[in-house]
Order: C-alpha cells, then structure tokens, then sequence
C-alpha cells in the first residue's frame, strides 16, 4: 500500500557520516528543520571502519616497532612484549561505541530528527527509507536533500576476489592472521601492511606498479627502503592476475604477472573506493554521474537537479575526512545562511599516510611543479637524515630513514614561493599541518629562513636546508 509522505524537511541529508554531520549540524544551527537517514552506523567509514580505528591501531603499530629501538636505549624485556590482540580489538571497539553514544548525541541536542534505513530517492525531492524486513518503507520530503552517503571498497571483478578482505573486514578480525597478502599500493594497502607487519603478521605487500603515486617519488623510495627494513616484503612492479584457495590448507594464493605465487592465511584488498550509489535510486531524481561513477557536481556541491547536491567521497574529490566536513560546512551555510561567496577550496589538501614513519604533504611534489612549470623555474630543497631517536639503535636497519623536501617556485624577486612540501619521518603528520597554513598564506623561501629553529627536533630541519642568513 502507498504510504503517505511522514514528514517533510527542510534538508534531508542522505547518510550520517563525516560530511553529513558538517552539513546537518551547521543548517540545523540556522534553525533549519532537518533529518539524516542512516542504514549503517552513525559516524560513517571514519569513525566505524576509517580513520578513528585504523589510527588506534596506528598507535600500537607505532608502539610495538619503536620498542626495538628503545630496547637498545637499555630497557629490558622489550624483546618478549606479547600482543594480546583480543583485549586491544575489546578494548577499541569500546572506544568507537563511546564516539557512535557522543555523535547521537549531538545530533539529538542539534535538534536533528535521525533516521534509521536506506534511503532511495523516488523524485527530486522524496525519499523512501527501507527499514528492517517486515517494516514499512517511509516517505519524506524535502526543499533540499544532500547525497553524502560515501564511499565503499573496491571488491575488484578478477577470479577468486570472493577470498579476499576488504579494510572493513580488517576492522572485525577477532585474532591476527599468521601471514597476510595485501594488494594495492595506496593509503590503505601502505598503512595497513605495515600495521599488520608490526603487530607480528608476516606480511608480503604486492603493488601493481609504485606506491602512493602522488607522493614525491623520493619520499615513497623512503618508504619503500624503510618498510624493507621493517621486514615487510614489499613487491613492485608486481600486478596479480588471480586469487585462489586451497580447500584443504584453507590458504590463500595471489597469482602474478611475473609468475610468482604468494600464499597467505589472508589477502587483503585495498585498491581504491568508489562511491556509494548502487540502489540510491539517482535515475529516478535524474542525477547525473560521471564515467568513473562519481556524482557529478559543479564547484558549490550542486548536482544538475535543482535542489540536489553531494559532497564527501561520492563526489570526485579527496576521499579525505576534513574535505568531506569542510564541504559539508560549506554548503549549509551557502543554502541557509546566504553566504553564496563561500567555495570550497581544494588547492593545497594537507594530508597524513600513516606509514612507519609517517608521510605528510601539501601542494606538489618536486615532479609535479617540474611538469607544471618547467625545471628552470623550480629550486627543491630538501633534508635527508637519521631522527635522534635512532641514536643509539644497534643496528643500521633500525634507523628508518628520514626526508624532508621544500619544492619552490623561483620568483623575480628572488624569495622563492614554497608550493609544495612532501616528507616522511617521524612526526611529519603532525608537522604537515602547519607547513600547510604557511604555504597558504604564501610563504617563501625567505619566510622558512628567517625563522629560528627549535633545537633539538627533526622539525628543525625545515629551517635549516640550506638557508640564507635573512633576519
Ligand atoms: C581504512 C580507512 C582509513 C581512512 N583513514 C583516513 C584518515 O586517516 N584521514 C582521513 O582524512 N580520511 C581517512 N579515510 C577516508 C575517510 O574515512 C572518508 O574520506 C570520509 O569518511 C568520507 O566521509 P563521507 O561523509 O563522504 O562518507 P562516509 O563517512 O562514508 O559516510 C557515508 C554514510 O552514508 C551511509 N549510506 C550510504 N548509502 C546510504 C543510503 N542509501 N541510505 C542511508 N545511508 C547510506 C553509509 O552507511 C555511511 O555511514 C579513511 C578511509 C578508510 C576506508
Ligand atoms: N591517511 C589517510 O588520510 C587515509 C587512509 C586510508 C584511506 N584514505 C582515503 O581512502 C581512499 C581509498 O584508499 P585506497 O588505498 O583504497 O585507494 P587509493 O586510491 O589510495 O589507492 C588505490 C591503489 O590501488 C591500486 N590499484 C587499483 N586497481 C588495481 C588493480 N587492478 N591491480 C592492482 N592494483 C590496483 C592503485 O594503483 C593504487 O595504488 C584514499 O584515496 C584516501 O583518500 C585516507
């Protein structure tokens, strides 16, 4: 039977993940009458099966590898530490209950009306929600509704994908594999290779061509030299054709181009998210999608309907929290606040991958500014050491190694505009933030110079290489 619409909504926001929530919250701040729908969990990919729990377990990584060096600092038993992984899975798992409780809550004070099911548009502006089986399906309204219903892995179409994890299925594994296989070679194939790597898995990370191929290719061969240390077995250049299972072994076997077989209790498959449109019913509000799939949008997060926008990983930009947030943001306070003079800017996106150490960068790497502008017109400084911390490590491949690289544009003036800066060492995530709001506000050369260096820090190092005494 045709229900009738249950209520109607000044903005209707499809998912309640990172963007949502910048967008639910800040028109509801206006006064707006607003409604998110949910089918999963609220807080969405970060909060669940992103950023939150993969940094945590960042956080142990971290923990467990600097233990071989600190042990050379003379601490004793560092070398029989014991992972007890059910306790740290129990242990996270509360953590994130604790944010989903504090994220209800916000949008309950909000006074925003929090939907549960799956939201499909029937027109431009209706939605139908699917609840649980044998509850009727609802109807809502809206003057605007909002697409921010994210991303999803990449299940890939190749023979025996049905044998491979996803990073979802990371997050839910109750006790650690022996051995691991991971195909890919982006944010989430580098990170989580070299968690696993860390909490003692032995893990073989096989990658089609190079790593993050939007990083300075001498920070990724950084990456590359230190993971090696780390013990990862790391292949490039190494595309698989198929995955098999041996019925008997219950093991699972990654086939490549090179004729090598790897075999491993689990695969995991990291290689890309595209969005999550599948049975959102876009055709039937007629919104249009580019080739790659993506929702197509025009740069205030409009779609081609009047009425309808997307922001956050369904649209074809930085799948990045903050970005989906800051868009979010954005939008609500151009539909409702009347600020039509803001705009997202997406030129100079910081970004962290959480590596062994770490990578940070903002802007182009020195590849990027040479194709841009033609070599003569770039001057790349850079710093390459070895962090103090490893200063009494025993061993040479302890010492991970440690690149800093400041790519300028040369100026007529002679001051050097910084347009980009690409590093890895420890620290750096945090370091990029700042080198970040620098960068935007037009720094150059000249401004890193004249600044004093903190001593003794890595972070120093940005105003060391090679500097011109300018004060
Ligand atoms: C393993 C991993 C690690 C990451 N680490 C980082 C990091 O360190 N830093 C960082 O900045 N970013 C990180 N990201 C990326 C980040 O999580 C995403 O960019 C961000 O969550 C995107 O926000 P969003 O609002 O667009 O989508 P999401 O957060 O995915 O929210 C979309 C929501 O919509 C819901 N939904 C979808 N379709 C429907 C429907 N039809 N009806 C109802 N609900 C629906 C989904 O269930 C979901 O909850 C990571 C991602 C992954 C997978
Ligand atoms: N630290 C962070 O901020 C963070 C962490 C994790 C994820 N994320 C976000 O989530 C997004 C998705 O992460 P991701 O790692 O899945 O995607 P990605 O886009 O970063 O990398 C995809 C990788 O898969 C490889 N690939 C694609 N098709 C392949 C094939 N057929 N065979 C072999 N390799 C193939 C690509 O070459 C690439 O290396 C990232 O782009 C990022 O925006 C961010």
């Amino acid at each position: 039977m045709e229900q009738s619409v249950k209520a109607h909504y000044d903005f209707l926001v499809i998912g309640a993940g990172s963007g949502a929530m910048g967008a639910s919250r800040r028109a509801a701040m206006f006064g707006k009458k607003v409604a998110m729908i949910e089918n999963k969990v609220i807080g969405g990919t970060c909060v669940n099966v992103g950023c939150v729990p993969k940094k945590v377990m960042f956080n142990l990584a971290s923990f467990l590898e600097d233990a071989h060096v600190i042990s050379d600092y003379g601490v004793k038993g560092l070398d029989k530490l014991e992972l007890d992984f059910g306790h740290f899975k129990r242990q996270r798992d509360a953590y994130i209950k604790r944010l989903n409780g504090i994220y209800s809550t916000n949008v309950k004070n909000a006074g925003i009306d929090y939907i549960e099911g799956f939201a499909r548009f029937t027109s431009p502006k209706e939605v139908e929600v699917v609840k649980g089986q044998d509850q009727p399906i609802e109807r809502y309204s809206a003057d605007h509704i909002l697409i921010a219903s994210g991303s999803t892995p990449e299940e890939g179409t190749f023979e025996g994908r049905e044998h491979c994890w996803v990073s979802d299925d990371i997050f839910k594994m109750e006790e650690l594999p022996k051995s691991a296989v991971v195909l890919g070679g982006g944010y989430i194939a580098v990170e989580m290779s070299q968690i696993l790597q860390a909490f003692g898995v032995k893990t073989t990370l096989l990658i089609r061509d190079v790593p993050l191929r939007q990083v300075d290719s001498e920070v990724v061969d950084n990456l590359v030299e230190n993971m090696k240390k780390l013990g990862l077995d790391v292949k490039l250049k190494t595309p698989f054709t198929k995955v098999t299972k041996d019925q008997d072994s219950g093991l699972i076997s990654v086939h490549t181009t090179t004729n090598e077989v790897f075999e491993a209790e689990k695969v995991l498959l990291a290689m890309g998210r595209p969005p999550c449109v599948r049975g959102l019913g876009l055709e039937n509000a007629g919104v249009e999608v580019l080739p790659s799939g993506f929702v197509k949008v025009d740069e205030n997060h409009f779609t081609n309907v009047p009425g309808v926008y997307a922001i956050g990983d369904v649209t074809n930009h930085e799948q990045l929290t903050p970005v989906a947030i800051k868009a979010g943001r954005i939008l609500a306070e151009y539909l409702f606040n009347g600020r039509t003079d803001l705009q997202m800017n997406y030129a100079n996106i910081p970004t962290a991958i959480f590596s062994h150490p770490p990578i940070g960068y903002v802007g182009l790497s020195e590849q990027q500014a040479i194709a841009k502008y033609g070599a003569d017109n770039i001057k790349t400084y850079k710093s390459k050491f070895t962090n103090m911390f490893y200063s009494l490590a025993a061993e040479d491949k302890k010492k991970l190694g440690t690149l800093f690289k400041l790519i300028c544009l040369k100026t007529d003036d002679g001051q050097e505009k910084v347009i980009g800066s690409h590093a890895i060492g420890r620290g750096v995530d945090e370091m990029m933030q700042l080198v970040a709001v620098s960068i935007n506000m037009g720094a150059t050369k000249r401004d890193f110079d004249r600044t004093i260096a903190i001593h003794p820090t890595a972070s120093e190092e940005y105003v060391l290489m090679d500097p011109k005494l300018y004060f």
